[in-house]
């Protein structure tokens, strides 16, 4: 579902570097990575645009405080499992309606600068957690 065409404002995080336990083979629970979140965040910024109050914002300071949490208490497996949790955190703790989420792990193939997975997720109304 695409994101609400009326309003395009968002709050950006981009190349926040988490280390952290991550991958499928047996020598990558022994040892810590890097990854690298971007986020794009769906926000009406004309509330804090207007007040000049971050309690009207979307603090991109707590948002990165609560990914780096997030992401070194689930050491997942897989690329996918992390950024699929991360996108519902976000969603139920910090009211993000609409979201898209890069997660790379830049080490993880030599022969490339980095890769990864991105996703998109709506917080659909109505929806448990969604009222
Ligand atoms: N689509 C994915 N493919 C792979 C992942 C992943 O998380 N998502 N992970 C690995 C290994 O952990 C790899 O990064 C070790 O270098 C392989 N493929």
């Amino acid at each position: 579902m695409p994101r609400e065409p009326f309003l395009a404002d968002s709050v950006l995080i981009e190349g926040l570097v988490v280390e952290t336990v991550v991958g499928v083979y047996d020598w990558e629970r022994e040892v810590t990575q890097s990854l690298v979140v971007d986020l794009e965040m769906a926000w009406d910024n004309r509330i804090p645009g207007a007040s000049d109050d971050v309690k009207d914002a979307l603090d991109y300071a707590s948002v990165s405080e609560r990914v780096d949490r997030c992401l070194k208490e689930l050491k997942p497996k897989l690329l996918e499992h992390g950024a699929e949790v991360l996108a519902g955190v976000l969603q139920r703790e910090f009211g993000v309606g609409w979201l898209r989420l890069v997660l790379r792990k830049p080490g993880a193939v030599p022969a490339a600068r980095s890769v990864g997975v991105c996703i998109e997720r709506t917080a659909l109304k109505g929806e448990p957690d969604n009222a």
